[in-house]
């Protein structure tokens, strides 16, 4: 029985794995088509040019990989909650790592509530910051989050040698960094790709910061949080980076161009879920309602820009 499982084989899930398993960790990686994976010995489809370590075994048995003791779950988070209902008997009494960056649009709920009201024997925990899979896997250094109500023994077992991991006990502050600035990543790159330049980027940024911190410390986040490396380090990342899907997507949108199909968006979800949550609770957020807004085709960008530009003046 491996220590750490893996459940999801997209493209961040097998990076994790890849990186855990490059250390010497027995990990065990859970597809649900394993079979590709297994005799080439890459994730050819969604993490291609990577080889897997000795010590990663891809298996296709969730029973199996749900023995392990700590579970990293990497599905989209979508997805998540479906999943965990669905195989609930299997999440006795694990320590179950979200690994995804969302909001659930059906409840408005985030990874760690998930897992408490699905699994409640299990303990949840959050893993969030700056890291694209493919830099993951290439071996490039990078530094994360973790959150858990006890996040030390967590922290020592997932280290590995290029991702130095912070520990925290804000688990929602952990995971609304990570899920809010994809929202602001969407936003950045429609600007970009509309030309409308780098000031209005980094202004975008900027405010989107002042946004995502309403809406997390509303729901008990502390800005130290924000200002770490799940909040202001993944913003800084993803909204510079035509790596970032969310980013990419913004571009496309921009250019007035359809988005990639088939690829995971989550900040086109989060965003309505977060609009939705933010109007009930009487929280003011205009770059997340006007991302809704353009990607729903309700405006156009100049519309957007007018409505944004032509907001009451008011303190920073
Ligand atoms: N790709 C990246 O660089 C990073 C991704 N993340 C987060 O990781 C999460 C997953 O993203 P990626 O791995 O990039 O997505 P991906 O699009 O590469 O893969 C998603 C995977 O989930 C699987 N899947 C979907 N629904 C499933 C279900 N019901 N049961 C089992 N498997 C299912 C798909 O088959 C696919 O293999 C997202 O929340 C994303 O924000 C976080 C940091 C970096
Ligand atoms: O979260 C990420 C990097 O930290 C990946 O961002 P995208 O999902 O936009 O590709």
């Amino acid at each position: 029985m491996s220590e750490i499982s893996v459940l999801g084989a997209g493209a961040f899930g097998t990076a994790l794995a890849i990186s855990l398993a490059r250390d010497g960790r027995a990990v065990t990686l859970w597809a649900r088509d394993p079979r590709d994976m297994a005799e080439a010995r890459e994730n050819a489809r969604r993490l291609p040019g990577f080889t897997f370590p000795d010590t990663l075994t891809v298996t296709g048995d969730l029973e199996a990989a749900t023995a392990a003791p700590i579970v990293l779950l990497a599905l989209p988070l979508q997805q998540t909650a479906a999943f965990l209902e669905e195989h609930a008997a299997l999440f006795r009494n694990q320590v179950l790592v979200c690994c995804s960056k969302g909001v659930d649009m059906a409840t408005g709920r985030g990874p760690a509530e998930i897992i408490r009201e699905t699994c409640p024997g299990a303990t949840p925990a959050v893993l969030s910051g700056p890291s694209f899979a493919v830099d993951i896997a290439a071996g490039l250094p990078t530094a994360l989050t973790l959150a858990a109500d006890d996040p030390e023994p967590l922290q020592h077992a997932l280290t590995t040698a290029n991702i130095r991991l912070y520990r925290s006990t804000d688990l929602i502050g952990v995971e609304l960094g990570g899920a809010l600035k994809n929202v602001i990543a969407i936003a950045c790159g429609i600007a970009i790709g509309a030309g409308l330049g780098e000031s209005a980027r980094a202004a975008l940024m900027t405010r989107g910061y002042a946004e995502m911190n309403r809406f997390a410390q509303a729901r008990g986040a502390q800005p130290e949080t924000l200002a770490g490396l799940s909040g202001f380090g993944d913003l800084a990342l993803t909204c510079t980076s035509e790596k970032s899907r969310n980013f990419a997507y913004g571009l496309a949108l921009g250019r007035g161009e359809p988005g990639a199909e088939g690829v995971t968006i989550e900040g086109k979800s989060t965003a309505k879920a977060v609009s939705n949550a933010a109007k009930q609770a009487g929280i003011d957020m205009p770059i997340a309602n006007i991302v809704v807004a353009l990607v729903s085709g309700a405006v156009t960008v100049p519309q957007a820009v007018e409505i944004l530009l032509s907001r009451p003046l008011k303190e920073e």
